[in-house]
């Protein structure tokens, strides 16, 4: 029709990338992912190292949890890249097609567990420095409406458009602004004791982690099968480590809870708070995106937007009730269902597959089940369950990680053994 206004972008489903849609590079996942790395979650998720650690511990526990968990986080992109699938389809070959369903629908719910929370940060935060409390509700419809045109809009024109030529750079002047003023200040907290560096360290895991199962929706537009892996490892680890250090600096020299006020307590604060802010629209539009895209694991033929936009309402309105201090715990579910869940992916794909699996696996090849690999999820999921109401003091999420990765590799191997013979 001619003079058509507005053309819907193409929207890409669960079928292979085509090879003129893959066109991000090594530095584009470096933007990508340090900018999805930034938030202010991640700062509030590293205040909550303080007051029980010192500086120095919160330090070296925000480096070594960045390093591993975005590690990982790479590792499990670069499946998607190397096959233009989405991260749900890539686990098809590894669960079955119905164990990939049991993975998108705990997937969906922490998609719109952290929507939600993204919406309530934002109007929050936004209504500290305008409005107060009556402004709230305002703040929360103008922030979803703006996630949905950034939803609609799809990942390319979201990651060349919005993230690489605006809002990395007004977030990036921000934080070096909050990290200079945090490293001028006195330093109140001395660390009072009383969260193990280990559980802590469970708490910094979570948040690369919880970027698993949505990496291969972003990392399958790589140009090449590897480009994404550098890229998102070091934009990720930078990031992370930063947020969650800086988190714990603001909490340690203001006293205060919510971090919106620690930054808000600096010179310039409000300035610097709205470019935060800005910037931080792009981890809500993932969360959108990516639970349109899990979805359709399930159900191909449903079309992006009818997802999206309950997805942004039913957001919306949790967002309006839940209060923030439901935030600790939420990570900690993530921590307990992911981590064993990328333990078996990378023990089967990279040790027992040795990164040798066909396409049509992910299609029509696709087994139904794959009951070993359900049952190297349950290992680790009752290895953090077991740990984290017992012996909390270890930490759940390395020994989780390794059981299931341990279990899928002993258990393939059997299979494996067991097909020559
Ligand atoms: O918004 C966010 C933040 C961290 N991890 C997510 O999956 N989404």
């Amino acid at each position: 029709m001619p003079g058509k206004l507005l053309r819907a972008p193409p929207e890409w489903g669960v079928e292979p990338v085509s090879e003129d849609a893959r066109i991000l590079r090594a530095i584009d996942f470096f933007f990508l992912w340090f900018s999805l790395g930034v938030g202010l979650l991640v700062l509030q998720a590293g205040a909550l190292m303080i007051p029980s650690l010192t500086i120095e511990q919160a330090l070296l526990i925000s480096l070594s949890g960045s390093i591993l968990g975005s590690l990982l986080l790479a590792l499990a992109g670069s499946i998607g890249s190397k096959y233009g699938v989405p991260t749900m389809v890539s686990l098809r070959p590894i669960f079955g097609t119905y164990g990939s369903y049991l993975a998108t629908i705990l997937n969906f719910i922490q998609l719109v567990g952290w929507t939600a929370f993204e919406l309530k940060v934002m109007s929050d935060s936004a209504s500290l420095i305008f409005g107060g409390e009556t402004f709230r509700i305002l703040w929360l419809v103008l922030f979803s409406f703006i996630v949905l045109i950034l939803a609609i809009g799809g990942p390319l024109a979201f990651v060349r458009k919005w993230i690489e030529r605006f809002a990395v750079w007004l977030v990036l002047l921000s934080t070096i602004w909050i990290t200079y003023q945090a490293f001028t200040s006195e330093v109140r907290s001395q660390g009072t004791g009383g969260l193990p560096l280990t559980l802590a360290l469970d708490l910094v895991i979570a948040m690369p982690i919880s970027w698993m199962p949505l990496v291969s929706d972003y990392n399958r537009f790589s140009v090449r099968g590897r480009s994404s892996f550098l890229g998102t490892l070091v934009g990720y680890t930078v990031a992370n480590t930063w947020f969650y250090f800086l988190g714990a600096i603001l909490a340690a020299i203001s006293g205060q809870q919510f971090i919106a006020a620690s930054i808000l307590s600096l010179y310039l604060g409000g300035v610097a708070l709205i470019a935060i802010l800005v910037d931080e629209t792009d981890n809500a539009y993932a969360d959108v995106y990516s639970s349109a895209v899990s979805l359709q694991n399930i159900f191909p033929k449903l079309r992006q937007w009818k997802i999206i936009v309950p997805v942004i309402s039913i957001s919306a309105v949790i967002a309006f009730f839940v209060p923030l201090s439901n935030y600790e715990w939420f990570l900690l579910m993530i921590g307990a269902s992911f981590i064993p869940l990328f333990g078996v992916v990378i023990s089967e794909y990279f040790l027992v597959r040795r990164s040798n699996i066909e396409l049509g696996e992910f299609y029509e090849g696709a087994p139904k089940l794959v009951r070993r690999s359900i049952a190297s999820w349950f290992v680790g999921l009752l290895v953090y369950s077991v740990i984290a109401v017992y012996f909390p003091d270890l930490g759940a999420s390395v020994p989780s990680f390794l059981s299931s990765l341990l279990a899928q590799y002993a258990l393939g191997r059997w299979e494996l053994g067991l097909d020559r013979s």
